[in-house]
C-alpha cells in the first residue's frame, strides 16, 4: 500500500472486534473516562502549546511508541544526565512510586495465591507479566473467537501474514492440580493485608487525578484477577511534584520522613521477604504464568533497600520505576555549553541549547492526543520494544505487541505531517529479548516470517530493524533522515552520549 490517505490512527483506536455487549457497555465507560481526562489535559497544554510554538531555535523531540516501550524511561535518562538539579530535586518525590510499584508485586502475589486457593481458572494475560514459553491455556477464549478477525477488516494494514491469529498449538499442554498451600501461606497473606490500605493511600497521594486503567479484555475470572491488569496512572512524575493532581488533602505528604506508608511497609518487610523467596509460592506464580521479574516497576529483589524508614531512591530505581503516562508531558532540557553531549552532536555553541521533549501516553485509547504535537517536530524517538514478540497489548488482547509496533511505526512514517521530521529508532528493551530467547522462546512461532533464522539476539535484532527499515523505505512520502538503534534503557543509556542521529537536527 501507498502513502496513508485515511486517518493513520483510527486503526488503533478500533475495538477488539469480539467483544461481548457487557465488556462494550464497560469499555465505552472507560474509553469515556479516559477521554474526559484526556480533555482536560489538553486544554491545560493548550496555553503552554500556543506560548512555545513562538519559540525559535529550540529543537522538539517527541517521544512516541506503544504503552510500556520506554519512552518516559529514555526521558528519565536524559533529565538524569542532563537536567541533574531537576533530577536530585525530584528524588524523594519517586519514593512513593517505587513503594507502589513494590507493594503492587505484594499484592499480585496474594492475589494469584488466593487465586489459586479458590481454584479459580487460569486466564490468558495479555500484558508483559505473561508467562511466553508457558501458553499452556486449553482457555485462551480469544484465540477462537478471534479466528476471522483480521483479514475481514478492512483498515488493518496487510501485515496479517506475519502475525499467527491463534497460537493453539503452543497451548495444548495442560495445567496440572492446583498446588496445595500451606498455614504459613495463609498467615503471611493476613499479615500482609494492611499493604492494601498503604497503596490506596499511595494513589490517593500521588494525586487527585490517579486513575486506575483497566484492561480492554475483562472477561471471566475478573474479582481477584482484576487489578492485576491495573496500572495506577497520572500524568507523570511532574504532576507528582507540581501538577494539579497533587493530592490537597495531603500537602507536604510525600516529603515526611518515617510517614504512615514507609512505617508500615517497613514492617512489612521480613513477611515480603518470605512471601517472595518461598518456593511453593514461586511454583504458583509459575502456574499461574506470572513473570513479574520481567514486569513493569519490579522491585521485589531490591526488598532489603527499599523495605525501610529511611529508603531513599537510587538513580537506577528511579530509571526503573513504573508510572504511566496519560496525555502529553513537556520537558525541557537545557544543555550546558559545555556539555559533551552537545560537542558530540555537533550541536555546540548557543544553538540547540535548549530541547523540549514531548512524552506521550502510549496506550491506544490516548494515542488521538499526539496528533496536535506533529508540527513543526525537529525529530522523533520511536520507541518499539522487541522482547514483545510474545506479549498482546492490554488494551486489547487480541493484538499482538510487536505487531502493534509495526502498524504504528507505519502509520507515523507514513504520516505527511512528519515527513520532514528526522526518525530515530529504538530497538528497545534488548536484555529482556536476550533473556526470553535464552529462556527457549521461539520467534518463529509468534513470527513465522522469521522461518529457520538463528533463534539469537543478534539475528532476531538485525531481521527485525530490516523490517523497520523497509517499512520506512516503502511509506515514507518523501526520502527522510533515520537512524536505528539497538537499546536497553533502563540498563544503560551510554549509546546517547555519541548520539549520530542528532547531528543533522535543525
Ligand atoms: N528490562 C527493560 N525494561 C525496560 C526497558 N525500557 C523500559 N523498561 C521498563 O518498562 C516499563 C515501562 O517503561 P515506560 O518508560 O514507563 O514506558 P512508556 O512507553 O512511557 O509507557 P506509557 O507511559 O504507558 O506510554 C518501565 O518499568 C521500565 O523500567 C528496557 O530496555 N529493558
Ligand atoms: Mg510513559
Amino acid at each position: 500500500m501507498g502513502v496513508i490517505e485515511y486517518d493513520p490512527f483510527a486503526i488503533f483506536t478500533a475495538p477488539p472486534s469480539n467483544e461481548t455487549p457487557e465488556e462494550k457497555i464497560e469499555r465505552e465507560r472507560r474509553e469515556a473516562e479516559e477521554k474526559r481526562v484526556s480533555d482536560r489535559i489538553d486544554e491545560e497544554i493548550k496555553a503552554e502549546k500556543a506560548a512555545l510554538k513562538k519559540q525559535k531555535g529550540v529543537v522538539k523531540v517527541l517521544l512516541l511508541g506503544q504503552s510500556e516501550s520506554g519512552k518516559s524511561t529514555t526521558l528519565k535518562n536524559f533529565r538524569m544526565k542532563y537536567a541533574r538539579a531537576a533530577w536530585k530535586a525530584e528524588r524523594l518525590s519517586w519514593r512513593a512510586v517505587i513503594q507502589l510499584n513494590l507493594i503492587r508485586s505484594i499484592i499480585t502475589i496474594v492475589e494469584t495465591l488466593q487465586a489459586e486457593m479458590d481454584n479459580i481458572p487460569i486466564t490468558p494475560l495479555s500484558s508483559s507479566l505473561q508467562h511466553h514459553h508457558h501458553h499452556r491455556n486449553p482457555n485462551h477464549n480469544y484465540n477462537q473467537q478471534n479466528h476471522h478477525q483480521h483479514p475481514s477488516d478492512p483498515e488493518r494494514p496487510s501485515m496479517d501474514s506475519d502475525f499467527p491469529e491463534s497460537e493453539a498449538e503452543v497451548d495444548s499442554e495442560t495445567d496440572g492440580a492446583p498446588i496445595e498451600l500451606a498455614e504459613k501461606h495463609r498467615v503471611l497473606m493476613r499479615r500482609l493485608g494492611p499493604l492494601r490500605r498503604v497503596a490506596a493511600d499511595l494513589k490517593r497521594r500521588l494525586g487527585a487525578g490517579t486513575e486506575e486503567v483497566v484492561a480492554g479484555s475483562s472477561g471471566e475470572g475478573a474479582g481477584a484477577w482484576a487489578s492485576r491488569e491495573k496500572e495506577f496512572v497520572v500524568r507523570g512524575w511532574k504532576n507528582v511534584l507540581e501538577g494539579p493532581f497533587k493530592g490537597a488533602k495531603e500537602g507536604h505528604g510525600e516529603q515526611e520522613d518515617g510517614d504512615e506508608a514507609t512505617e508500615v511497609i517497613a514492617s512489612c518487610k521480613e513477611d515480603m521477604q518470605a512471601l517472595w523467596t518461598d518456593t511453593t509460592v514461586r511454583e504458583v506464580l509459575e502456574r499461574r504464568r506470572l513473570r513479574l521479574e520481567d514486569s513493569a516497576g519490579f522491585f521485589l529483589n531490591d526488598l532489603d533497600r527499599i523495605a525501610t524508614r529511611t529508603y531513599e531512591p537510587s538513580d537506577d530505581d528511579i530509571v526503573r520505576a513504573r508510572l504511566r503516562t496519560l496525555g502529553v508531558q513537556e520537558y525541557k532540557i537545557q544543555f550546558e555549553q559545555n556539555s559533551s553531549f552537545l560537542g558530540n552532536v555537533g550541536l555546540g555553541g548557543d544553538f540547540g541549547r535548549d530541547w523540549i521533549l514531548y512524552d506521550v501516553g502510549g496506550s491506544r485509547t490516548v494515542r488521538h492526543a499526539w496528533v496536535p504535537y506533529f508540527e513543526a517536530l525537529n525529530a522523533i524517538i520511536f520507541l518499539a520494544p522487541i522482547s514483545c514478540f510474545d506479549e498482546r497489548l492490554r488494551e486489547d488482547p487480541t493484538v499482538n505487541r510487536l505487531e502493534d509496533s509495526f502498524l504504528l511505526w507505519r502509520a507515523v512514517c507514513g504520516s505527511k505531517i512528519l515527513a520532514k521530521s528526522t526518525i530515530i529508532l529504538f530497538l528497545n528493551k534488548c536484555d529482556l529479548l536476550k533473556k526470553k530467547l535464552r529462556e527457549g522462546a521461539q520467534v518463529k512461532t509468534y513470527l513465522p516470517s522469521y522461518g529457520e533464522r538463528p533463534n539469537e539476539p543478534v539475528a532476531v535484532v538485525k531481521y527485525l530493524k530490516e523490517k523497520f527499515k523497509d517499512i520506512l523505505r516503502q511509506q515514507s512520502p518523501e526520502p527522510r533522515v533515520s537512524y536505528f538503534y539497538a537499546t536497553s534503557v533502563t540498563v544503560s543509556f551510554v549509546l546517547l552520549l555519541s548520539f549520530p542521529a542528532l547531528v543533522g537536527l535543525r
